[in-house]
């Protein structure tokens, strides 16, 4: 019997129908964050999971793409599907090569297992520190797993919050591997650009140079808007200079994704289409499009390509 889901109370979906974007993507551009939720009738969310989301399909999601002009995916593990990585693994192996993978995993995990994953397309695991996304996993636990994955070439991706950046500083350091940092490390953009807060960011990516960053989720950030919706072209004005600042400090280790089917936003759902749109104002230049949408993603996730 397959099981029925009731979403999260005020739960926002996905927006259906997004603009068209104004900005042409260079050929070979990666949405290198972005989601697929089940269906969950198909793929069970898990256990465990914070929320219950509405489901996004990677046949939507691949229909996202092709109307937004880009030509591939990163299809990273949304919490809610725990670390059963059914959804995210089947999204890969229909995509015709056009997507990779993030994956979640427990220590538990054998050999055969991340092989599997190797084989689907999976290039890196996520380590989460946002307290309402997940439980707390020990950090040895993290450590094993990657000195694991670290052979096999895969990468770190973490997601954590500005604040939680100095008592985590010493675990990101040690990771023997790329790592990639989800939207920006989440700056508090009411705070200055160049207050301590944001500094220590610069500072982790400055001072490491194995670790990029994703200038990822204006969306999420704002807090003045305006929102990307009805044509707006100067979406999330607050946010633009961070998201700047880092690609042109580093341009050599940025990557932008959607973060489609956006989960937990409380306020709006973004117009893809104008989403799109945004790029432009953090990367003004066509040669830091090109770094940011097709040369970095395509390196790190498409090295035969290359
Ligand atoms: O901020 C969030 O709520 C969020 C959640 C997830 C996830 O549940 O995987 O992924 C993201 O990239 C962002």
């Amino acid at each position: 019997m397959t099981e029925k889901f009731t979403k999260t109370p005020g739960w926002l979906d996905w927006y259906a129908g997004p603009s068209k974007p104004r900005f042409k993507v260079p050929a070979g551009s990666v949405d290198a964050h972005c989601h697929v939720f089940g269906p969950g009738d198909q793929f069970p969310f898990a256990p465990e999971r914070k929320y219950t989301p509405c489901d996004a399909s990677k046949d939507q999601l691949f229909a996202l793409r092709d109307h937004l002009g880009f030509d591939k995916n990163v299809v990273v593990q949304a919490t809610c599907h725990g670390a059963d990585n059914r959804a995210m693994v089947d999204a890969l192996k229909a995509s015709g090569g056009r997507a990779k993978g993030i994956a979640t995993v427990k220590r538990s995990i054998s050999d055969a297992e991340l092989k599997e994953l190797h084989d689907a397309g999976v290039r890196g695991v996520r380590f989460n520190f946002v307290k309402r996304l997940v439980d707390f996993t020990p950090k040895d636990e993290l450590l094993e797993i990657a000195s694991r994955i670290a052979p096999l070439g895969w990468h770190v991706v973490i997601y954590f919050e500005a604040v939680d950046l100095p008592e985590l500083w010493d675990f990101f350091t040690a990771l023997p591997t790329t790592v990639v940092v989800d939207h920006m490390g989440r700056p508090d953009v009411s705070k200055p650009i160049d207050g301590p807060e944001f500094e220590l960011f610069l500072k982790f990516m400055r001072e490491h140079t194995n670790v990029w960053s994703k200038v990822s989720c204006p969306e999420r950030l704002s807090l003045t808007g305006p929102k990307a919706l009805n044509g707006e072209q100067a979406a999330y004005q607050d946010v633009v200079p961070f998201a700047r600042k880092v690609v042109e400090s580093f341009p050599d280790r940025v990557l932008w994704g959607t973060d489609w089917p956006h989960p937990n936003l409380k306020d709006h759902m973004p117009d893809d289409g104008l989403l799109v749109d945004f790029i432009p104002q953090i990367a003004t230049t066509a040669e830091l499009q090109r770094k940011l949408l097709v040369d970095n993603p395509t390196r790190l996730y498409w090295p035969e390509l290359k």
